[in-house]
C-alpha cells in the first residue's frame, strides 16, 4: 500500500500555487462544481493556451483591474449590466500586432501579454477581438470570491503583473468540471489546484503581495493608569481601519498577547451585558506589568448597538491581529484573550504557545 502525501496547509497551497504561475503554468482555481484554469497573461505562451482552450469552454477571459482596463482604453461590453452574478466584461480585444485572425491560441497568448505588459497603452489593442478582459473588485478576492478576482490576486501574489488569462474547465460530460474532474486532471499534468477560500484567507493573512496585511503608520509613548506602554498605530489595508497595538516594555522570552475586537457598548459605555471594559483594564495592567502586547482592533462600519461587535471573531480579525503582533517582533507568544483558539493567531514564524484564558468576573 502506497502512503497517502501528507495534507498541505493554506500556506503551503498558495505557496505551490504561486509558483506554478512563475513558472507559466496553469492553476486550477475554484471548488464544486465550478473551476477556472489560470494562467499569468504576462508569461502566456501558446502552448498551455492551446491546453487551455482543450480542457475549457474555450471562452478566454483576462481579469484586470479595473485601473488597467482604464489606463488600455477599455470601455464596459454592457453599459446596463444584467447579470449581477459576473464580472463586468469590457469590449472584447486582439493585440494591433503580431497576430493574424485573433482567435488562435498562439494569437490569444499575445493579446494576452500586451494587456499584461505595463508598457502597453490603448494603441496597443484594436476592439472587438477574441479575448474577453474582465473588470475585477478593487479588493480583490476579499471583496468578491470570484474566480476573476482569484486569478488577479494570485498573479499579484506571484509578483507578475495583476492580469490572469483564465476559463471555465469542463469535464467530459455536458457540465462544468467539479472538484473530482479537476483532481483527476491536475494530477495528470502535474499542476496545483487551489480553492477560492484558501485565496482569500491567504489574503486576509499575509496581505495581497505588494502590501501586507497591515502597515505600522504611528508611534508613541502612552501613560496610562496602567502604567507606561507604547502605542503602536497600524492601518489595515484591507478594512481601511487604523487598530492600535499596546505595547509593555519588560520583555520576556514567550510575551503575553491580548487581542480585543472594539465594542463600544462595553469598551465606551461600559455596558454591564458584556465584559468588554473589564477585559481591556485587565489586559493593560498585566501587560504594562508583565510585558507583552494588548491589539485593539478597530471595525469600520460596525453598528453601535449592532451585532457586529467585539463579542464576534472571524478571519478579518484574525489576520490583522496575526499580522501585527509578527510585525512587533514577536515569534512565541501566550495568548491571555482573544480568539477563541491559538491556533487563530498562528502563521508560519509566530508560534502561539498556550492558551492562558483568565477567567474574567462579571462587571460590578
Ligand atoms: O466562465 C466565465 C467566463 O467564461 C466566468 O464568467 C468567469 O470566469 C468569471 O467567473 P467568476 O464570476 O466566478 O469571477
Amino acid at each position: 500500500m502506497s502512503a497517502q502525501p501528507a495534507p498541505l496547509f493554506t500556506d503551503d497551497r498558495v505557496a505551490n500555487a504561486v509558483a506554478a504561475l512563475r513558472a507559466g503554468r496553469p492553476v486550477l482555481v475554484g471548488g464544486g462544481t465550478e473551476y477556472d484554469v489560470v494562467l499569468p497573461a504576462a508569461l502566456a505562451e501558446p502552448r498551455w493556451t492551446a491546453w487551455t482552450v482543450r480542457h475549457t469552454s474555450g471562452v478566454l477571459c483576462a481579469p484586470l483591474p479595473a485601473e488597467r482596463a482604464g489606463a488600455l482604453g477599455l470601455p464596459p461590453m454592457a453599459h446596463d449590466n444584467q447579470d449581477p452574478r459576473s464580472p463586468l466584461y469590457t469590449v472584447s480585444v486582439d493585440a494591433a500586432h503580431g497576430i493574424t485572425t485573433g482567435i488562435s491560441a498562439a494569437d490569444r497568448a499575445r493579446t494576452a501579454r500586451v494587456l499584461a505588459d505595463p508598457a502597453s497603452g490603448p494603441a496597443d489593442l484594436i476592439r472587438p477581438g477574441h479575448l474577453l478582459p474582465l473588470r475585477v473588485h478593487a479588493n480583490g478576492v476579499v471583496g468578491r470570491p470570484g474566480h476573476a478576482e482569484a486569478g488577479v490576486d494570485l498573479c499579484r501574489l506571484a509578483g507578475l503583473p495583476p492580469v490572469a488569462l483564465t476559463a471555465r474547465l469542463v469535464g467530459d460530460g455536458v457540465g462544468t468540471a467539479g472538484d473530482e474532474d479537476a483532481a483527476l486532471l491536475a494530477a495528470r499534468h502535474d499542476l496545483p489546484v487551489i480553492h477560492i477560500p484558501e485565496v482569500v484567507e491567504h489574503r486576509l493573512r499575509f496581505g495581497d503581495g505588494e502590501r501586507g496585511r497591515v502597515t505600522r503608520v504611528t508611534n508613541a509613548r502612552l501613560p496610562t493608569v496602567h502604567g507606561q506602554l507604547d502605542a503602536v498605530g497600524y492601518r489595515d489595508e484591507v478594512t481601511g481601519a487604523e487598530h492600535i497595538a499596546l505595547v509593555g516594555r519588560p520583555r520576556t522570552s514567550v510575551p503575553l498577547v491580548a487581542v480585543h475586537a472594539e465594542c463600544v457598548t462595553g469598551d465606551i459605555f461600559k455596558t454591564t451585558r458584556c465584559d468588554c471594559a473589564r477585559r481591556i483594564a485587565e489586559s493593560a495592567a498585566v501587560i504594562a506589568q508583565e510585558g507583552g502586547v494588548l491589539v485593539y482592533l478597530r471595525r469600520p462600519g460596525a453598528r453601535v448597538l449592532g451585532a457586529r461587535d467585539g463579542h464576534t471573531w472571524t478571519t478579518v480579525d484574525d489576520g490583522a491581529a496575526g499580522a501585527i503582533v509578527a510585525d512587533l517582533g514577536y515569534r512565541s507568544v501566550r495568548l491571555l484573550t482573544g480568539p477563541g483558539t491559538a491556533v487563530q493567531l498562528a502563521r508560519p514564524g509566530l508560534t502561539v504557545l498556550a492558551v492562558q484564558n483568565r477567567p474574567v468576573s462579571p462587571l460590578t
